[in-house]
Protein backbone atom coordinates (compact mmCIF):
# COMPACT_ATOMS: atom_id res chain seq x y z
CA UNK A 1 0.00 0.00 0.00
CA UNK A 2 1.24 3.05 -0.97
CA UNK A 3 2.66 5.00 2.33
CA UNK A 4 0.51 8.72 3.30
CA UNK A 5 3.79 10.36 2.93
CA UNK A 6 3.63 9.12 -0.85
CA UNK A 7 0.30 10.30 -1.17
CA UNK A 8 0.77 13.50 -0.52
CA UNK A 9 3.62 14.13 -2.89
CA UNK A 10 0.55 12.81 -5.23
CA UNK A 11 0.10 16.35 -6.37
CA UNK A 12 3.69 16.48 -8.49
CA UNK A 13 4.17 15.50 -11.69
CA UNK A 14 3.78 12.02 -13.27
CA UNK A 15 7.66 11.98 -12.63
CA UNK A 16 7.31 12.08 -8.98
CA UNK A 17 8.83 8.38 -7.00
CA UNK A 18 6.66 5.60 -7.49
CA UNK A 19 3.36 7.38 -9.38
CA UNK A 20 3.08 6.51 -12.73
CA UNK A 21 2.19 8.42 -16.19
CA UNK A 22 -1.52 7.94 -15.88
CA UNK A 23 -1.21 9.44 -11.60
CA UNK A 24 -1.66 5.41 -10.70
CA UNK A 25 0.89 4.17 -8.25
CA UNK A 26 3.87 1.94 -9.61
CA UNK A 27 4.95 -1.30 -7.80
CA UNK A 28 8.65 -2.19 -8.69
CA UNK A 29 9.51 -5.67 -9.22
CA UNK A 30 12.00 -6.68 -7.05
CA UNK A 31 14.67 -8.49 -9.66
CA UNK A 32 14.45 -5.55 -11.92
CA UNK A 33 16.15 -2.47 -11.42
CA UNK A 34 13.83 1.12 -11.28
CA UNK A 35 13.22 3.36 -13.96
CA UNK A 36 16.18 5.80 -14.15
CA UNK A 37 13.70 8.74 -12.95
CA UNK A 38 12.94 6.45 -10.33
CA UNK A 39 16.64 6.68 -9.42
CA UNK A 40 17.38 10.12 -10.09
CA UNK A 41 13.90 11.14 -6.93
CA UNK A 42 15.26 9.28 -4.63
CA UNK A 43 18.63 10.36 -4.00
CA UNK A 44 16.74 13.62 -2.99
CA UNK A 45 13.97 11.90 -1.18
CA UNK A 46 15.20 11.71 2.97
CA UNK A 47 12.98 8.60 3.18
CA UNK A 48 14.75 6.53 0.55
CA UNK A 49 18.03 7.74 2.10
CA UNK A 50 17.04 6.64 5.00
CA UNK A 51 16.03 3.23 3.60
CA UNK A 52 19.37 2.52 1.23
CA UNK A 53 21.25 3.46 4.50
CA UNK A 54 19.77 0.24 5.67
CA UNK A 55 20.16 -1.72 3.48
CA UNK A 56 22.47 -4.96 4.27
CA UNK A 57 26.19 -5.34 3.58
CA UNK A 58 25.90 -7.04 1.17
CA UNK A 59 23.64 -5.15 -0.78
CA UNK A 60 25.71 -2.53 0.17
CA UNK A 61 28.57 -4.21 -0.60
CA UNK A 62 27.58 -5.59 -4.24
CA UNK A 63 25.88 -2.33 -5.04
CA UNK A 64 29.10 -1.09 -7.44
CA UNK A 65 29.63 -3.20 -9.50
CA UNK A 66 25.52 -4.93 -9.28
CA UNK A 67 24.81 -2.13 -11.33
CA UNK A 68 27.44 -3.34 -13.74
CA UNK A 69 26.54 -6.62 -13.76
CA UNK A 70 22.80 -5.81 -13.30
CA UNK A 71 23.21 -4.20 -16.64
CA UNK A 72 25.60 -6.85 -17.97
CA UNK A 73 22.89 -9.75 -16.78
CA UNK A 74 20.23 -7.93 -18.45
CA UNK A 75 18.58 -5.89 -15.63
CA UNK A 76 18.69 -9.66 -12.70
CA UNK A 77 19.98 -8.83 -9.32
CA UNK A 78 23.75 -11.23 -8.26
CA UNK A 79 23.41 -14.23 -7.64
CA UNK A 80 23.83 -13.29 -3.63
CA UNK A 81 20.77 -10.84 -3.93
CA UNK A 82 18.69 -13.39 -5.04
CA UNK A 83 19.61 -16.13 -2.21
CA UNK A 84 18.50 -13.56 0.13
CA UNK A 85 15.25 -14.05 -0.50
CA UNK A 86 16.26 -18.11 0.17
CA UNK A 87 15.74 -18.12 4.07
CA UNK A 88 12.58 -16.40 4.15
CA UNK A 89 10.88 -19.56 1.88
CA UNK A 90 12.62 -21.60 3.87
CA UNK A 91 11.53 -19.95 6.81
CA UNK A 92 7.69 -19.84 6.20
CA UNK A 93 7.56 -23.56 4.68
CA UNK A 94 9.18 -24.35 8.22
CA UNK A 95 6.94 -22.47 9.92
CA UNK A 96 3.85 -23.77 8.87
CA UNK A 97 5.69 -27.60 9.56
CA UNK A 98 6.11 -26.81 12.87
CA UNK A 99 2.17 -24.79 13.05
CA UNK A 100 1.24 -28.49 11.46
CA UNK A 101 3.08 -30.66 13.62
CA UNK A 102 1.68 -29.00 16.88
CA UNK A 103 -1.64 -29.15 16.10
CA UNK A 104 -1.07 -32.68 15.00
CA UNK A 105 0.79 -33.39 18.04
CA UNK A 106 -2.36 -31.95 20.20
CA UNK A 107 -5.24 -33.77 18.26
CA UNK A 108 -3.10 -37.08 18.63
CA UNK A 109 -2.48 -36.74 22.17
CA UNK A 110 -5.66 -38.93 22.97
CA UNK A 111 -3.86 -40.17 25.81
CA UNK A 112 -2.16 -37.12 27.24
CA UNK A 113 -4.72 -37.80 31.00
CA UNK A 114 -7.19 -39.64 32.14
CA UNK A 115 -9.93 -37.71 31.00
CA UNK A 116 -8.80 -37.40 27.25
CA UNK A 117 -10.94 -38.80 24.80
CA UNK A 118 -8.50 -42.58 25.15
CA UNK A 119 -7.95 -41.83 28.68
CA UNK A 120 -8.63 -45.41 29.61
CA UNK A 121 -5.93 -46.78 27.00
CA UNK A 122 -3.42 -44.68 29.79
CA UNK A 123 -2.17 -47.62 31.36
CA UNK A 124 -1.55 -49.34 28.43
CA UNK A 125 0.22 -46.83 27.16
CA UNK A 126 2.41 -46.24 29.94
CA UNK A 127 3.05 -49.88 30.04
CA UNK A 128 4.84 -49.54 26.60
CA UNK A 129 6.93 -46.24 27.66
CA UNK A 130 8.19 -48.68 30.27
CA UNK A 131 9.20 -51.27 27.26
CA UNK A 132 11.10 -48.69 25.88
CA UNK A 133 12.88 -47.22 28.91
CA UNK A 134 16.25 -46.74 29.46
CA UNK A 135 16.50 -48.91 32.53
CA UNK A 136 15.17 -51.98 31.57
CA UNK A 137 16.90 -52.07 28.66
CA UNK A 138 20.29 -51.39 30.46
CA UNK A 139 19.24 -53.85 33.37
CA UNK A 140 18.51 -56.39 30.78
CA UNK A 141 21.07 -56.26 29.01
CA UNK A 142 23.27 -56.31 31.74
CA UNK A 143 21.68 -58.89 33.18
CA UNK A 144 22.24 -61.27 30.41
CA UNK A 145 25.49 -60.49 29.95
CA UNK A 146 26.52 -61.38 33.09
CA UNK A 147 24.30 -64.77 32.32
CA UNK A 148 25.96 -65.64 28.97
CA UNK A 149 28.30 -68.09 28.97
CA UNK A 150 29.44 -68.05 25.15
CA UNK A 151 31.74 -65.43 23.99
CA UNK A 152 29.71 -64.66 21.33
CA UNK A 153 26.45 -63.58 23.37
CA UNK A 154 29.04 -61.90 25.69
CA UNK A 155 30.06 -60.16 22.35
CA UNK A 156 26.91 -59.35 21.50
CA UNK A 157 25.42 -57.98 24.57
CA UNK A 158 28.57 -55.89 25.51
CA UNK A 159 28.40 -54.54 22.33
CA UNK A 160 24.58 -53.68 22.79
CA UNK A 161 25.07 -52.39 26.05
CA UNK A 162 27.63 -49.55 24.40
CA UNK A 163 24.74 -48.92 22.13
CA UNK A 164 22.08 -48.51 24.89
CA UNK A 165 24.65 -45.96 26.24
CA UNK A 166 25.97 -44.23 23.04
CA UNK A 167 22.60 -43.60 22.30
CA UNK A 168 21.87 -41.68 26.50
CA UNK A 169 24.67 -39.58 25.40
CA UNK A 170 23.72 -38.39 21.95
CA UNK A 171 20.00 -38.24 22.45
CA UNK A 172 20.91 -36.39 25.60
CA UNK A 173 23.32 -34.15 23.57
CA UNK A 174 20.92 -33.27 20.74
CA UNK A 175 18.23 -32.35 23.26
CA UNK A 176 20.57 -30.15 25.23
CA UNK A 177 21.39 -28.32 22.16
CA UNK A 178 17.71 -28.10 20.77
CA UNK A 179 15.42 -27.24 23.43
CA UNK A 180 12.42 -27.97 22.55
CA UNK A 181 9.67 -27.96 25.03
CA UNK A 182 7.63 -30.88 25.59
CA UNK A 183 3.54 -30.51 24.24
CA UNK A 184 2.05 -28.16 27.05
CA UNK A 185 -0.54 -31.32 27.30
CA UNK A 186 2.00 -33.47 28.64
CA UNK A 187 2.13 -34.40 32.23
CA UNK A 188 5.61 -34.89 33.35
CA UNK A 189 4.70 -38.12 35.37
CA UNK A 190 7.31 -40.06 33.22
CA UNK A 191 9.42 -42.62 35.70
CA UNK A 192 13.34 -42.08 36.16
CA UNK A 193 14.53 -39.34 34.16
CA UNK A 194 17.47 -37.01 33.41
CA UNK A 195 17.18 -33.53 33.45
CA UNK A 196 17.55 -33.15 29.93
CA UNK A 197 13.95 -35.42 29.41
CA UNK A 198 12.45 -32.33 30.37
CA UNK A 199 13.38 -31.13 26.59
CA UNK A 200 11.28 -33.19 23.76
CA UNK A 201 13.75 -33.14 20.74
CA UNK A 202 14.17 -36.11 19.71
CA UNK A 203 12.36 -38.50 21.27
CA UNK A 204 14.72 -41.07 23.12
CA UNK A 205 12.40 -43.64 23.66
CA UNK A 206 12.10 -43.51 19.62
CA UNK A 207 15.62 -43.86 19.14
CA UNK A 208 16.11 -46.57 21.43
CA UNK A 209 13.22 -48.76 20.14
CA UNK A 210 14.67 -48.03 16.48
CA UNK A 211 18.77 -48.56 17.22
CA UNK A 212 17.43 -51.77 19.59
CA UNK A 213 14.57 -53.09 16.75
CA UNK A 214 17.92 -53.12 14.31
CA UNK A 215 20.55 -54.52 16.32
CA UNK A 216 18.24 -57.71 17.34
CA UNK A 217 16.64 -58.20 13.85
CA UNK A 218 20.62 -58.16 12.79
CA UNK A 219 22.16 -60.14 15.96
CA UNK A 220 19.34 -62.54 16.97
CA UNK A 221 18.22 -65.62 14.92
CA UNK A 222 14.56 -64.94 15.27
CA UNK A 223 11.42 -66.61 13.99
CA UNK A 224 9.81 -64.41 11.01
CA UNK A 225 6.41 -63.62 13.82
CA UNK A 226 8.72 -62.92 15.94
CA UNK A 227 10.80 -60.56 13.55
CA UNK A 228 8.03 -58.74 13.05
CA UNK A 229 6.77 -58.30 16.72
CA UNK A 230 10.03 -56.27 17.19
CA UNK A 231 9.28 -54.23 14.36
CA UNK A 232 5.45 -53.75 15.41
CA UNK A 233 7.16 -53.12 19.16
CA UNK A 234 9.19 -50.24 17.96
CA UNK A 235 6.28 -48.65 15.87
CA UNK A 236 4.25 -49.02 18.81
CA UNK A 237 6.70 -47.22 21.62
CA UNK A 238 6.75 -44.46 19.03
CA UNK A 239 3.26 -44.13 18.47
CA UNK A 240 2.79 -44.09 22.25
CA UNK A 241 4.85 -41.12 22.76
CA UNK A 242 2.40 -38.85 20.86
CA UNK A 243 -0.70 -40.64 22.17
CA UNK A 244 0.46 -39.94 25.56
CA UNK A 245 1.04 -36.36 24.76
CA UNK A 246 4.93 -36.78 25.49
CA UNK A 247 6.27 -35.45 22.16
CA UNK A 248 5.71 -34.18 19.21
CA UNK A 249 5.51 -36.17 15.65
CA UNK A 250 8.32 -34.48 14.45
CA UNK A 251 10.22 -35.45 17.83
CA UNK A 252 9.21 -38.55 17.08
CA UNK A 253 10.19 -39.27 13.45
CA UNK A 254 13.36 -37.70 14.25
CA UNK A 255 13.83 -40.22 16.63
CA UNK A 256 13.38 -43.01 14.49
CA UNK A 257 15.66 -41.75 12.00
CA UNK A 258 18.36 -40.86 14.66
CA UNK A 259 18.02 -44.67 16.02
CA UNK A 260 18.12 -45.57 12.55
CA UNK A 261 21.64 -43.95 12.02
CA UNK A 262 22.91 -44.73 15.49
CA UNK A 263 22.88 -48.90 14.56
CA UNK A 264 25.15 -47.81 12.04
CA UNK A 265 27.36 -46.02 14.06
CA UNK A 266 27.20 -49.26 16.69
CA UNK A 267 28.68 -51.33 13.92
CA UNK A 268 31.44 -48.97 13.43
CA UNK A 269 32.57 -48.74 16.55
CA UNK A 270 31.92 -52.68 17.13
CA UNK A 271 34.24 -54.55 19.30
CA UNK A 272 35.41 -57.25 18.37
CA UNK A 273 36.10 -60.24 20.83
CA UNK A 274 39.88 -60.00 20.92
CA UNK A 275 39.29 -55.95 21.54
CA UNK A 276 36.94 -56.93 24.63
CA UNK A 277 39.51 -59.55 25.87
CA UNK A 278 42.04 -56.90 25.82
CA UNK A 279 39.77 -54.52 27.90
CA UNK A 280 38.72 -57.80 30.17
CA UNK A 281 42.82 -57.95 30.88
CA UNK A 282 43.46 -54.48 31.36
CA UNK A 283 40.42 -54.67 33.81
CA UNK A 284 41.64 -57.78 36.06
C1 LIG B 1 17.29 -42.87 33.36
C2 LIG B 1 17.68 -43.51 32.08
C3 LIG B 1 18.72 -44.56 32.11
C4 LIG B 1 17.13 -43.18 30.92
C5 LIG B 1 16.12 -42.14 30.73
C6 LIG B 1 15.19 -42.61 29.67
C7 LIG B 1 14.15 -41.56 29.36
C8 LIG B 1 13.19 -41.18 30.38
C9 LIG B 1 14.16 -41.03 28.13
C10 LIG B 1 13.20 -39.99 27.70
O1 LIG B 1 12.56 -40.48 26.58
P1 LIG B 1 11.66 -39.53 25.72
O2 LIG B 1 12.57 -38.49 25.16
O3 LIG B 1 11.10 -40.43 24.65
O4 LIG B 1 10.60 -38.98 26.60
Amino acid sequence: MPSPKAKSSGGRSSSSPGVGGNGRYEFMSLNRRPPQHLLQRQGSDPTSTRLRASESPTRRRGSGSSNASTSSTGGQLPEEDCMRLNPSIVGITLSSLLAMDLWLSKRLGVCACEDSSWGSMRPLMKLIEISGHGIPWLAGTAYCLYKSDSTAGQEVMLNLLMALVLDLILVGVVKAVVRRRRPAHNRMDMFATFSVDGYSFPSGHATRAAMCARFLLAHLVLAAPLRVLVLLWAVLVGFSRVLLGRHHVTDVAFGFGMGYCQYNLVEVLWMSPAILHGLIRQLA
